[in-house]
């Protein structure tokens, strides 16, 4: 349509320079029209581009003072550096092309989409330098061995013909289209003139005190749950869902920062008007960061209409991600290479009556709060766990704790009766447990408390096994508001309790607000045990209709100090708003529940009738209702801790991501019958007990009980017998009669009869078993007979007849590939990231030669 047009095909790089707290963007080009038409782009209005990546680095963060609820919230919500280059690189793709459209305008005074003006080549060559478009390419899938037996870290290739299917960085699901108010991104509320049904939707903020809000002392307690229940409801939530935000904290066109300004200036989406005194009367908000190929960027259909979609940053699957990370690279900077136990690392300096405690962050200096009277000098930084928001609250890094020990519990464990293992097989196998572990107790023992027996058999029932065609991947409403039922659930205050189950007399307990980003409190204040013991012998709050939000979420949500805080119960609605979630009635009507259009009707579903009356005033009509406002009003099922349409939202999404698992524990082939077996004696209360010093729980830890009465020794409680994971070391028959092989031979044994492996030992070869064979004979360790001089020796469970091997000769290739297993390993200490790039080697050496 116009040169300038064509020079962008030209476009070679985009380069991201750094100065000082932000970097910028430059875009360079290769021939000489294209040089005017950047240079125009970069002289005025310049600052558009200049502007897009205001980024908010913590590391240049002089930490001398606290950080403010916004920073926090920064911190809490900052995307990790893997999800940071995925929302980036949509963020830059997205705005050049809104640029480009702009320029457009300004030049023909007429709207045209910028994808309508670019030719498909052009797209995919920005998609490029953006670095757009690898990111939606399929992941190729590994056939190896170790891809049949574990999973990725990353969920991708969990379903073989969707692999991204449940993956971290992709989009979360839509059940329902988006309502965006311009049919493609700019959110619900975005516009002050825009009408739903005639009318302007209500600020949440309004939303949040009139029907929200209640106060500290007014909590009924739930009678029936403790308030573990909601911890693990927190922490499981950040096993499948992370919604990043932006990673810009300034406007993307004329830079002015978010905590300035309220103006819808995207990523700056401002909670309006908040009758507390702040200096510009709004609470500040960053919209959730969009992905690649969604809202003004198709690129794949180069319509330019596909909307806008938000990041899930972790793995769907129940996979226990929280211990693990849903990257490669973060599941690098857990572990401990250098242990031949498959250990992850634990803190070097301080421990909890000798139980370990979470490395520290390498981020020196993080947003953490300090121990007020600490002594000059001496920090504690935030712990560094699976998933990056685990300081936000006490109990929630001391569940992150308890796992990290258990995973270490289980892979010495393991190590104990398998010492052949090496210390991938120890990891791994511990990592699956730990993955069973938490979907056992998320589907037994916590889901069903939530759903009530009703909604449970209608939407998850029995396990019917892998089904393939169903995508796992969390959905936006589940994300964005049904799962955040639980906000609904949170004691005001945190208590810490002593060995005799009574206020703890030197760790008082804490009010919500003193425990946000204080893992120096873990440190100092007696690590885990009391507040796990305040987690076990205390009711969770008792959501009820008068009753919804404690104040502390409301109004002193990551305020350390008196600086003006944020309101959980208001950002859930923005979110919402954000992410253009359809309304109460659309879901509703999803979920196959009649909608309800008046007054009259809305009382059919919540009986307090001031609370519908408070609704109706707010809101005026139903269809307005937004979706977790609406939810949340709604009588409770019987025997559940929420009304019908959570019920739905929440039941269908664990349907989906326990059959949608190609590695959910029950699947056949996953475990053997013995260690199913096993692993369901296993509970949270006895991973209380190995590893804490709590030496009395309740059996099932969600149970609200009194103590003693209701608790048990720790000796009482169920656990897991290791030996259902025992191979057993066999020494084998020899076979075959032997003849000369050479390097290259397929050698196909029976395991009864006289053998030719010592011909091959004798003779300098080396047997390396074959992956498809081995991969499918149950018991098999996967170690292929090791020449041990003159001598071999064999690893197995149950040895099949017939093995199938190939001869290696040692001389050359087995010996260099030890010693070069070697280097990697101590290189890996150092840059990990590069062994990285062998994986997919390594891992088919660790397949075949343990
Ligand atoms: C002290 C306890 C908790 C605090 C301080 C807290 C705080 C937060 C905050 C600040 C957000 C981000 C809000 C936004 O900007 O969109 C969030 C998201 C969320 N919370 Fe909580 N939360 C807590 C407990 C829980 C519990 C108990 C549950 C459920 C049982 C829960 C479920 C969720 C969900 C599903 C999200 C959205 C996750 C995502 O996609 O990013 N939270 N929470
Ligand atoms: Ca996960």
């Amino acid at each position: 349509m116009d040169s300038a047009f064509t020079a962008l095909c030209n476009i070679l790089h985009i380069l991201t320079l750094q100065k000082r707290n932000s970097s910028h963007l430059l875009i360079l080009s290769s021939d000489d029209t294209a040089q005017n038409y950047v240079h125009l782009l970069l002289t005025y209005p310049s600052f558009d581009i200049i502007s897009i990546f205001s980024l908010f680095d913590f590391r240049n963060i002089k930490r001398d003072k606290l950080a403010s609820p916004t920073e926090l919230m920064s911190f809490f919500k900052r995307p990790e550096p893997e999800s940071r280059k995925v929302s980036r690189a949509a963020e830059i793709m997205e705005m050049t092309l809104h640029l480009i459209k702009n320029k457009v305008y300004q030049k023909y005074k007429r709207s045209i989409n910028a994808t309508d003006l670019l030719s498909f080549d052009s797209l995919i060559a920005l998609a490029n330098t953006s670095g757009c478009f690898p990111r939606v390419q399929p992941p190729t899938c590994s056939n190896s061995c170790l891809a049949h037996k574990y999973r990725t870290i990353d969920g991708t290739c969990n379903n073989r013909n969707n692999p991204r299917w449940g993956a971290s960085n992709t989009a979360l699901a839509r059940w329902l289209p988006p309502q965006y108010e311009d049919g493609f991104s700019q959110p619900k509320g975005w516009n002050s003139e825009f009408l739903y049904n005639g009318l302007t939707l209500p600020l949440v903020r309004e939303v949040t005190n009139r029907i929200l809000h209640a106060s500290n002392e007014a909590v009924r307690e739930d009678t029936l749950y403790s308030h573990i229940m909601v911890e693990w409801g927190q922490y499981i939530v950040h096993d499948f869902a992370f919604t990043p935000q932006s990673s810009s904290q300034a406007a993307f066109l004329g830079g002015i920062d978010c905590q300035s300004t309220c103006n819808n200036l995207s990523p700056c989406f401002p909670i309006k008007v908040d009758p507390r005194v702040t200096s510009n009367g709004c609470i500040t908000f960053y919209r959730s960061a969009p992905i690649c190929g969604s809202g003004e960027q198709d690129f794949e259909t180069a319509s330019g209409l596909n909307p806008r979609q938000q990041i899930n940053a972790l793995t769907s699957f129940i996979d226990a991600s929280t211990v693990y990370g849903s990257t490669p690279a973060h599941e690098v900077r857990l572990r401990n290479y250098t242990s031949q136990e498959g250990l992850l690392l634990t803190n070097t300096r301080y421990l909890d009556g000798g139980y370990a405690l979470l490395p520290f962050v390498d981020q020196v200096q993080s947003p953490c709060v300090q121990e007020p009277n600490a002594p000059k000098g001496e920090r504690v930084e935030c712990f560094l766990a699976g998933e990056s928001r685990a300081n936000e609250i006490l109990t929630l890094v001391s569940m992150h704790t308890l796992w990290m020990r258990e995973h270490n519990r289980l892979a010495k464990a393991l190590h104990g009766i398998n010492p052949h293992w090496n210390s991938e097989t120890v990891y791994q196998e511990a990592r699956k447990i730990v993955g069973a572990l938490h979907q056992i107790i998320t589907m037994r023992d916590y889901v069903p408390k939530i759903l009530g027996p009703r909604a449970f058999n209608q939407f998850i029932g029995a396990y019917s096994g892998y089904d393939k065609t169903l995508n796992p991947a969390v959905s936006n409403v589940f994300a964005t508001a049904a799962f955040r039922f639980g906000h609904a659930t949170i004691s005001p205050k945190l208590q810490r309790l002593d060995k005799n189950y009574q206020e703890h007399p030197n760790y008082p307990s804490l009010n919500l607000h003193e425990a946000f980003f204080s893992p120096w409190r873990i440190i100092k204040e007696g690590g885990l045990d009391p507040l796990f013991r305040g987690l076990l012998a205390r009711p969770a709050k008792l959501q009820t209709q008068d009753q919804m939000v404690t104040e502390e979420l409301t109004e002193k949500l990551f305020a350390l100090t008196n600086a003006v805080a944020l309101d959980l119960a208001s950002l859930n609605l923005q979110r919402g708003r954000d992410h253009g979630l359809p309304g109460y009635n659309d879901w509703r009507e999803f979920c196959g529940l009649e909608r309800l259009e008046t007054k009259m009707n809305l009382s059919e579903a919540i009986s307090d009738l001031d609370l519908v009356e408070k609704i109706m005033d707010v809101y005026k009509y139903p269809d307005n209702i937004d979706v977790w406002l609406g939810s949340l009003a709604e009588d409770f099922l019987p025997g559940a801790r929420i009304g019908p349409l959570f019920g739905c939202l929440i039941g269908k999404q664990m349907k989906a991501l326990r059959e949608g698992d190609r590695f959910w524990w029950e699947s056949p082939g996953i475990f053997t019958s013995a260690q199913r077996h096993e692993l369901l004696k296993h509970s949270l209360s006895r991973v209380i007990c190995d590893n804490t010093g709590i030496t009395e729980v309740p059996l099932d830890a969600f149970q609200l009980g009194q103590f003693p009465q209701d608790f048990v020794p720790c000796n009482q409680v169920n656990k897991l017998n290791h030996q259902a994971w025992r191979e057993n070391l066999k020494q084998v028959g020899l076979c075959g009669p032997p003849k000369p092989v050479e390097h290259g031979d397929f050698v196909l044994c029976n395991t009864s009869e006289p053998s030719i492996i010592s011909y091959i030992c004798h003779h300098g070869f080396q047997l390396v078993g074959l992956e498809e064979l081995i991969c499918t004979v149950k018991g098999w360790s996967s170690d292929p007979p090791v020449c041990k001089g003159k001598d071999f020796t064999f690893y197995s469970g149950n040895l099949p007849k017939l093995l199938l091997f190939q001869v290696r000769r040692t001389s050359q290739s087995a010996g260099e590939e030890g010693e070069e297993g070697e280097r990697r390993e101590r290189k890996g200490q150092q840059g990990r990231s590069e062994a990285m790039k062998g994986e997919e080697k390594r891992q088919r050496k660790i397949c075949l030669r343990d």
